[in-house]
């Protein structure tokens, strides 16, 4: 490794982390040092050279290979004397929304060490599907440190929010590929807040990032369109059988569903918002959907399902887009329709889903649907999701039967 070469450190070595941001920053001339608690991973990210990335995507038979980095086990001293490296000026993460509390108090002890070394400034960018996930994240290193290490780390460290956007599915190494080998579609998109980036380091310039003093937009417009229409194919194609998103959104009522709450609903309201052109926004939607009918991904219907009481939270995909309709006196069938699935989507080794079907059985459909999601039970939304429900159930009883 070059003695002068930058390093970033990226928690996460799964699907987003290999697939997309590792192989963006070590284009961009990092030495990308990869966290994770799968110890199997960092053994092997160590022993080989490098790995390929392969594009999925149709006619495709594109391969990059990526090299320049290596990895730590994020529970051993390693990662804390990783902080401490002043050639480190870059530390992203990508291990779900779940786990940036866990991860935060690796990052505060880092940030302790790098202090103590007087490593100078770094930024921090968390890729999960979050609205303010870096905020989130800093929050939780905030909780981890003592008065002297918060002074430092708000002089010296950017924590900078971002929408991240490429589909990464569970990947099948065949013949030839290694462990570490992972296929993604062509298509990405990485927005990064500059104004967060601003205060410390100016210079974070990687190939293929966005930098925008206006994330809201990018990020409600990614949250709210794709990973909305990700979530209703998923939970409708669940209960009518499918096994993966392409499969889901070939299925034209499906289809049409997506397409209704994306384009009317939720995409009208984003419109209101954030005035995108409606003939742009249209090809959006179109894209997203070519995308999710992509038939290399063979992306599976319960990882994108995957964790429905986080997809329910206010502010995220299915909710976020309906209370933004509401604002606008715009419909909501569509996504009453999602959000309903949601509530009947039972994958036993999903703990959420299971946590979510205990709450419907002890509390009642009702009820749930009036904690979970906000709206009271007999105003029109509520109305809604509950008749959406008592539909789909029928549905769901008949594919369980045949
Ligand atoms: N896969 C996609 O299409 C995609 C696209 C955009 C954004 N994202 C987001 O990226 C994040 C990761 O998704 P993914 O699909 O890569 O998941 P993944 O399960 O493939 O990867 C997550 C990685 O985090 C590691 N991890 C878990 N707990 C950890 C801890 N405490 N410390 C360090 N590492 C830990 C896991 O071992 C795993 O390697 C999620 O927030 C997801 O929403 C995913
Ligand atoms: O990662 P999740 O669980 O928040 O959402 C599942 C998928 O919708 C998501 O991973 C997409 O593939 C991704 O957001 C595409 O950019």
């Amino acid at each position: 490794m070059p003695a002068q070469e930058r390093k970033a450190i990226h928690f996460g070595a799964g699907n987003i982390g290999r697939g997309f941001i590792g192989p963006l920053l070590v284009d961009s001339g990092y030495h990308v040092i990869f966290a994770d608690v799968n110890k199997d991973i960092i053994q092997k990210l160590n022993e080989q050279d490098s790995y390929e990335v392969l594009i999925l995507d149709e006619e495709s038979e594109e391969r990059a290979n990526v090299s320049d980095v290596s990895g730590v086990v994020s529970t051993s001293d390693d990662i804390v004397r990783a902080f401490a490296d002043p050639a480190v000026d870059l530390v992203t993460t990508a291990v779900g929304p779940t786990v940036l509390e866990k991860i935060a108090v690796t990052i505060a002890q880092g940030l302790h060490a790098r202090r103590e070394a007087d490593a100078g400034a770094l930024n921090i960018i968390a890729c999960e599907n979050m609205i303010n996930q870096t905020s989130t994240l800093r929050e939780h290193v905030f909780q981890n440190l003592t008065d002297e290490d918060k002074a430092w780390v708000e002089e010296h460290i950017g924590f900078a929010n971002c929408s991240v956007d490429r589909i990464v599915p569970p990947f099948d190494p065949k013949d030839g590929s290694t462990p570490l080998d992972v296929g993604v579609e062509g298509f990405y998109e990485w927005v990064v807040d500059e104004k967060a980036l601003q205060r410390t380091r100016p210079d974070v310039k990687l190939k293929g990032i966005r930098l925008t003093t206006d994330l809201q937009a990018y990020i409600e417009r990614k949250l709210f369109t794709l990973n909305c229409g990700h979530a209703i194919t998923a939970y409708l194609g669940f209960l009518k059988g499918h096994s993966t998103i392409d499969e889901a959104i070939r299925d034209e009522e499906i289809r049409e569903t997506v397409r209704g709450a994306l384009f009317n609903e939720g995409g009208a309201a984003l419109r209101e918002k954030h005035n995108f052109d409606e003939q742009e926004y249209a090809q959006y939607v179109e894209k997203t959907i070519a995308r999710f009918a992509n038939p290399r991904l063979k992306d599976e219907i319960v990882r994108v399902g995957r964790e429905p009481l986080r997809k329910l939270a206010k502010g995220d995909r299915l909710l976020g887009p309906a209370y933004m309709a509401r604002e606008y006196k715009l419909p909501i069938d569509n996504l009453a329709k999602g959000i309903a699935a949601a509530f009947l989507y039972e994958v036993s080794d999903d703990k959420q889903s299971v946590d979510l079907q205990k709450k419907v059985q002890e509390q009642g459909i009702e009820k749930a649907i009036a904690e979970i999601t906000g709206f009271s039970e007999g105003n029109d939304e509520h109305s809604k999701i509950l008749d959406a429900y008592h539909d789909l159930q029928k549905i769901d009883k008949k594919q369980r039967s045949s």
